[in-house]
């Protein structure tokens, strides 16, 4: 033990003499440098046989040094508490990342100080700021016996001066509210205890009240079982009459439950979020990875497009159907083109038996020339030549018999490969097509004919299901004509584009753009008084002014006159349709580029 140990601390002055004598500089002022300071331990270590140990060179270096040894700071040890800190709330993840950078500096004086912040943020965590505003306001308006309204607001304007860092503020506040309601002394507890016979507070009716609150609001927020219990259990107390001790207690439990039921949410935020990005990112790839499946790729932009607006359940159901449609209609294709090649394989394989069949007759047919020759060269009389002969007909007739039948079969056999190729080419091509028929037109990416249908008979369950206004919007780009002439007609399927681009742009998500015409255009505002649709539709008239459009290197500009019609409670939506087309027309009438309303 004592051998392992550094040598009985010899007086500071000695050593510090020793060390400068060894440096030839005796009696002079020189304080020894560092290094001098290491070189001087090591030969101690050396000279007094001290095992040379980190902790030996350490106690002798501060020896020499004559100041006082400061601990060494643990670097490993404490990254690796840092790496165990939990980091499953928002919470925990902001401390673990203090804790970290103050290991990561090396220094105690850091650490302490990060200590110190992170225990300011635990308390301003658990003890939030509405709370303390809260008791801050009642203590302010509160009677305290010694302490005068003035000197109040003075102390809090000094705190309030004092501090700019959050933390710091959170818990002098927090310190100064608790000495004034502590100084309000027994006799304020005993004014605010509620006396015999009194009847109850008005409040008391808010108990049963807040209980629901907190159990309907907390319950579809957390999969966590521990929260949802810990609102359950608030809930019952709040809901029962409490003492005051109670209620500070509650008061405490619930600003516990809110922070938790805040990081949860935002836990939640960011799980959402993250999973998001997960999708996309698998999208992508997989749209990268696809060459063949051409039929693939209309499934994969719709679920990207639809990632790459804000996210709503109307959206996502709307997605979802559409998917539903085109997967169903895919999977019975792939099943009749399946189906469609398996015959193409058996045709195939009968071509080629028919085919062997044919060869092995003939190759007979040949063996049977090659043995009759024979038999001729060696024939004695004409009875054994006519019987040669007779079979030698026979078998070319037989032989002429069975090419034919093989032509004929092989022509059939032919003809159902052809016409089994021609099937496959076909649903191949539907296969490709169905994802695009299905919902978009290819030009502008606004709904077909087809989208349009399953988009109002969606809109109007949910109108006479929520009670609400429908309202149709018939839009006609102006002059569309001009573009076609002036620029052709690739730069008017651009303009087209470019109109549906900014339309979609513009309106909400719950809203739907379908190409109802060549140049004219459906819009479907659910939920939206025919008042609101003109104000959305004058409003897309000026973003169209300010997004021209580049045509060949000028500018565009593209109007549009607009005709709107509210769907009545039972009317046929192709009566609106009508209602919304007169109003177009009566706008172009007018002098076009303005949006009407119809009678
Ligand atoms: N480039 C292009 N042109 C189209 C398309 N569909 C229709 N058109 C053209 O749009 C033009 C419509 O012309 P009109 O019906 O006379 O209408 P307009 O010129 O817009 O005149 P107003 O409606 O009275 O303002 C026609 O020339 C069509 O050929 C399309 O998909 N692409």
């Amino acid at each position: 033990m004592t051998q392992a140990g550094p040598p009985a601390a010899q007086p500071n002055t000695d050593d510090r003499a020793s060390t400068a004598r060894s440096h030839g500089k005796a009696g002079g002022s020189h304080a020894p440098t560092p290094s001098e300071i290491a070189r001087e331990a090591l030969l101690r270590l050396a000279t007094q046989k001290i095992p040379p140990t980190p902790d030996n060179f350490r106690e002798l270096y501060f020896q020499i040094a004559g100041t006082a040894a400061e601990d060494a700071f643990p670097v490993r040890t404490l990254k690796a508490i840092a790496e165990a800190l939990p980091r499953s709330t928002p919470q925990a993840l902001r401390l673990a990342r203090v804790f970290e950078k103050a290991v990561a500096s090396g220094q105690w004086s850091v650490l302490r100080q990060s200590m110190l912040t992170i225990s300011g943020m635990q308390a301003s965590e658990s003890r939030p700021w509405a709370q303390l505003i809260r008791d801050l306001i009642r203590e302010l308006d509160g009677h305290h016996q010694h302490i005068t309204p003035g000197r109040k607001r003075d102390s809090l304007e000094h705190v309030l001066a004092a501090c700019a860092d959050p933390e710091q503020l959170h818990l002098r506040l927090h310190a100064l509210v608790r000495s004034w309601h502590e100084q309000a002394g027994s006799e304020q507890h005993a004014a605010i205890a509620p006396k015999e016979n009194t009847p109850p507070p008005a409040t008391d009716a808010l108990g049963p009240l807040l209980a629901k609150l907190l159990t309907g609001c907390v319950t579809p927020l957390a999969d966590d079982e521990a929260l949802t219990s810990e609102a359950k259990a608030i809930a019952a107390l709040v809901a029962a009459p409490a003492n005051p001790e109670q209620v500070a207690d509650l008061a405490a439990r619930v600003d516990r439950l809110i922070a938790r039921v805040t990081w949860t949410a935002d836990e939640q935020r960011e799980i959402r979020q993250a999973l998001l990005n997960l999708l996309r990112l698998i999208v992508d790839n997989v749209r990268e990875l696809i060459v063949d499946d051409s039929w693939l790729h209309g499934q994969l932009t719709l679920i990207a497009d639809t990632f790459n607006q804000p996210l709503d359940l109307r959206l996502l159901d709307d997605v979802e159907r559409r998917l539903r449609t085109v997967i169903d209609k895919q999977s019975q294709l792939k099943h009749q083109l399946t189906d469609a090649q398996q015959k193409l394989k058996s045709m195939l394989a009968g071509f080629i038996d028919q085919l062997s069949a044919f060869s092995t007759s003939t190759e007979r047919y040949e063996v049977v020339l090659t043995e009759s020759a024979h038999r001729i060269s060696e024939a004695h009389d004409i009875k054994e030549l006519s019987d040669v002969v007779e079979e030698v007909l026979r078998e070319t007739q037989s032989t002429q018999q069975s090419a034919h039948r093989s032509g004929e079969e092989l022509s059939r056999l032919r003809e159902q490969v052809e016409s089994a190729n021609q099937q496959i080419v076909q649903l191949q091509r539907e296969l490709d097509e169905t994802s695009e028929l299905v919902r978009h037109d290819p030009l502008t990416g606004a709904l077909n004919r087809k989208g349009l249908d399953e988009a109002l008979e969606r809109e109007i369950a949910r109108m006479r299901r929520s009670g609400t206004s429908l309202s149709l919007a018939l839009l006609d780009v102006d002059n569309f004509k001009q573009i076609n002439d002036a620029h052709g007609h690739v730069v008017g399927d651009n303009a087209l584009r470019h109109l549906a681009r900014v339309v979609k742009e513009t309106l909400r998500p719950q809203d739907s753009i379908a190409r109802y015409g060549g140049e004219e255009f459906l819009i479907l505002l659910p939920e939206t008084e025919p008042e609101q649709a003109q104000i959305i539709l004058i409003r897309l008239q000026r973003e169209l002014t300010r997004r021209y459009f580049l045509a060949q290197h000028e500018h565009l500009l593209i109007t549009f006159s607009a005709g709107i019609a509210c769907l009545g409670d039972t009317e046929d939506p192709m009566k609106a349709i009508e209602r919304a087309d007169k109003a177009m027309y009566a706008a172009k009438r007018a002098g076009k580029n303005r949006v009407m309303n119809s009678a």
